[in-house]
């Protein structure tokens, strides 16, 4: 809808030559001038008889201007003169010749009228123009009169004439001012066009602006929707991976649930199958319940009479408890005696087995025999000053001596009538004397990583105290038991049981009361309700230990630890009361100063140990050798003041050793130290032991 305003214009100026679109002539009203024709034609012969109105309008005011007047002035001035001169010699040529310049319409007339002589429409009146020789005009016949009638009549029909040209004239003018008038109006109807394009381009204009205002708003927001949309569909696309990977893990988990579906198909299939094979077998059993509730009706029959024979026999069951109950009295003092007839001081051997750190080669030979395993022989290689090599025998009997291949329960099944000696009131010691790395934790707790079959000693003796404990409830008694366990190193007494970081700070002081009791202060005491309470007490002890020391086994060796468990019994139905102690000691290595090699703090630590186990020594010597009341050096060492009730003073102490050897030649020499120490201990007789009752 673009308007070329600048060619709208240029239109407008050309357009009475050329396209421009007049306003149209009524023809019907305009009169019919074929003289204007036939004269519009001689003028432009090359334009359409069809010519347009304007170029009508032209010629018509032409004519009526110059032409017609012109025509009509000659015509009156020269017709009549002209003809009047020539007419002696040029009549004929005077009036039918025509100046070259003389009107169309005239000419247009005249020939007209000359050619056809046919009656002319003018103004709606039809004219008849003739020609000289018409035969209406009289013709000359050649006198004056004649000449003169003649001209008359040719001037009569000149006036005529003229008369019809004026008339013709005017009819001419007024449709020269008709034309102008519709000219005028056809110009005003232009104008007016031209205003109402003119408003009607601007309002298009307008409404262009308008539009495009709108569509760039449109535009714009199409392009913000545009941008939201590709947002979206960037949101839909993420959207869309997500439910495809959604989609892709479901059909795979699909899969995994057919897959599942068919083993459990094939599950199914062989659960009822084996359902079947359940429900004859229940048909079988249902059959067999059946049977054997006639049998059991029978048997009932059976039981009512069985039932009596039970009342009879509950009343010489009450007998019988009684006289278990005698029995176990007797029991106990018949252990008793035996344990005493044994020695009050009983020393086993154990010899530990090689270990994957060992090597085979470096085995010492030690033979061990005996009716009760009670001999030992270990065999040396020597070689005298003269060089000459010689078997050297090392003999050694003790109470009991257990082979590698021996484990933790034949060694406890030997241990345990000492224990219950614990149970029954005596004040037990059992010791594990040996060098470092000879198994002395090992027996009396059991390896690190302790297993049914590897635990040790303590734990054992725990278990059947409790044990025994629950038996002895039926007889009426009923006992309590109390741990403490501590550890003496450098001379210094440790709580294994309580704050490893206070240790040195908090100080523990041994005390003996009167009626025999011995205490510790500032010891945590546990009460042994469970066994599972002794391995909490044991892990705790452990733990304590490996605070104080960067290795455990380090200061396992260096240190002795003493298990204490008291044992308070109380016979409801005899009113008896006992006090027993197990006291279960783990030694420290008794490696000899001079093998040890130990220098500073080890140095010290060494003398300790080796004061303290000697002070042992002499304790047990005294105790052997001094007469009754005599001395005997217990405040010599803290072990064996704090042993002092349980080391036989008092005669109701049981003490065993258990002195542990390495099966290593290497360790030959320490063995032989050991085994001569735990000799001199088992040839000790302290007395009879007596038990505590009170
Ligand atoms: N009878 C045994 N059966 C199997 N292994 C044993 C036996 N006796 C000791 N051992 C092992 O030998 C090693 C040393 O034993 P243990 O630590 O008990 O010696 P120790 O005499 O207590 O040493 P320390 O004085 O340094 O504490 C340990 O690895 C232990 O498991």
């Amino acid at each position: 809808m673009n308007i070329d305003k600048p060619s709208l214009k240029r239109r407008n100026e050309t357009a009475p030559h050329t396209t421009r679109q007049r306003p149209k002539l009524n023809m019907n009203q305009a009169p019919r001038i074929p003289v204007r024709s036939t004269l519009a034609s001689r003028s432009n012969r090359t334009s359409p008889t069809t010519s347009t109105v304007s170029n009508q309008s032209v010629s018509t005011k032409r004519l009526s201007n110059q032409s017609v007047l012109t025509t009509t002035k000659r015509l009156s001035n020269q017709s009549a003169s002209t003809t009047t001169k020539r007419f002696s010699n040029q009549t004929t040529v005077s009036t039918t010749k025509r100046p070259s310049n003389q009107t169309a319409i005239s000419s247009s007339t005249s020939k007209l009228s000359s050619q056809n002589n046919k009656p002319v429409t003018v103004n709606g009146s039809k004219k008849l123009v003739t020609k000289n020789s018409s035969p209406g005009i009289p013709k000359f016949t050649g006198d004056i009169k004649g000449k003169m009638n003649y001209l008359q009549t040719q001037l009569e029909d000149s006036g005529e004439q003229l008369t019809d040209f004026e008339k013709l004239k005017d009819d001419l003018e007024s449709n020269v001012q008709n034309s102008e008038s519709l000219l005028q109006e056809a110009l005003q109807k232009v104008q007016d066009l031209e205003s109402t394009i003119e408003s009607t381009r601007s309002r298009h204009q307008e409404e262009l602006a308008k539009h495009q205002e709108k569509y760039m708003l449109k535009n714009r927001d199409l392009i913000l929707e545009n941008d939201q949309n590709n947002a979206k569909a960037k949101d839909w696309e993420i959207e869309l991976k997500q439910i495809e990977d959604e989609s892709r893990q479901t059909f795979l988990a699909l899969e995994e649930k057919k897959r599942e579906n068919i083993r459990l198909k094939a599950t199914l299939e062989k659960s009822s199958a084996s359902f079947d094979e359940v429900d004859a077998e229940l048909r079988v059993l249902k059959m067999k319940l059946k049977s054997a509730g006639s049998a059991l009706e029978e048997h009932e029959g059976h039981v009512s009479s069985l039932s009596n024979e039970w009342n009879t026999k509950d009343n010489s069951l009450e007998g019988l408890e009684k006289a278990l109950f005698e029995q176990e009295i007797l029991r106990r003092k018949l252990h008793n005696t035996i344990q005493e007839l044994k020695g009050n001081i009983r020393v086993f051997c154990r010899v530990r087995p090689s270990l994957e750190s060992d090597s085979e080669s470096n085995l010492a030979q030690i033979k061990i025999f005996g009716e009760d395993q009670e001999h030992m022989e270990l065999r040396e290689q020597v070689s005298s000053t003269i060089g000459k090599s010689s078997t050297k025998t090392h003999n050694f009997t003790f109470d009991r001596v257990f082979s590698p291949s021996e484990t933790q329960k034949d060694c406890f099944e030997e241990i345990s009538q000492l224990v219950q000696s614990a149970l029954d009131g005596y004040n037990v010691c059992i010791f594990a004397y040996g060098q470092t790395g000879s198994g002395k934790t090992y027996t009396m707790q059991g390896p690190n990583t302790v297993t049914e079959s590897t635990v040790g000693m303590i734990p054992r003796a725990v278990q059947q105290i409790y044990d025994v404990a629950q038996r002895l409830k039926q007889f009426g008694w009923h006992y309590t038991m109390e741990g403490q366990f501590l550890e003496i190193y450098n001379e210094t007494i440790h709580d294994l049981l309580g704050d490893a970081t206070k240790y040195g700070q908090i100080k523990h002081e041994i005390h003996h009361e009167k009626n025999g009791k011995t205490t510790v202060s500032n010891m945590t005491t546990v009460e042994l309700d469970s066994p599972s309470k002794v391995k909490m007490m044991l892990r705790k002890a452990s733990q304590n230990r490996a605070t104080g020391a960067t290795n455990l086994n380090e200061r396992s060796s260096r240190s002795h630890s003493v298990f204490t468990l008291k044992l308070i019994g109380y016979n409801t139905t005899t009113d008896e009361r006992t006090a027993g102690i197990l006291n279960l000691i783990d030694l420290a290595g008794s490696e000899r100063l001079s093998t040890s090699g130990s220098v500073g703090d080890r140095l010290r630590e060494t003398q300790a140990i080796n004061k303290s186990l000697s002070c042992l020594g002499d304790v047990i010597h005294a105790l052997v050798n001094n007469k009754e009341g005599g001395h005997i050096p217990y405040r010599n060492s803290k072990l064996t003041y704090l042993l002092r009730n349980s080391l036989g003073a008092r005669g109701n102490c049981k003490t065993l050793m258990f002195v542990n050897v390495s099966p290593m030649i290497e360790h030959f020499g320490e063995s032989l130290c050991s085994l001569r120490f735990a000799t001199k201990v088992n040839s000790c007789h302290i007395g009879t032991a007596k038990k505590a009752i009170k």
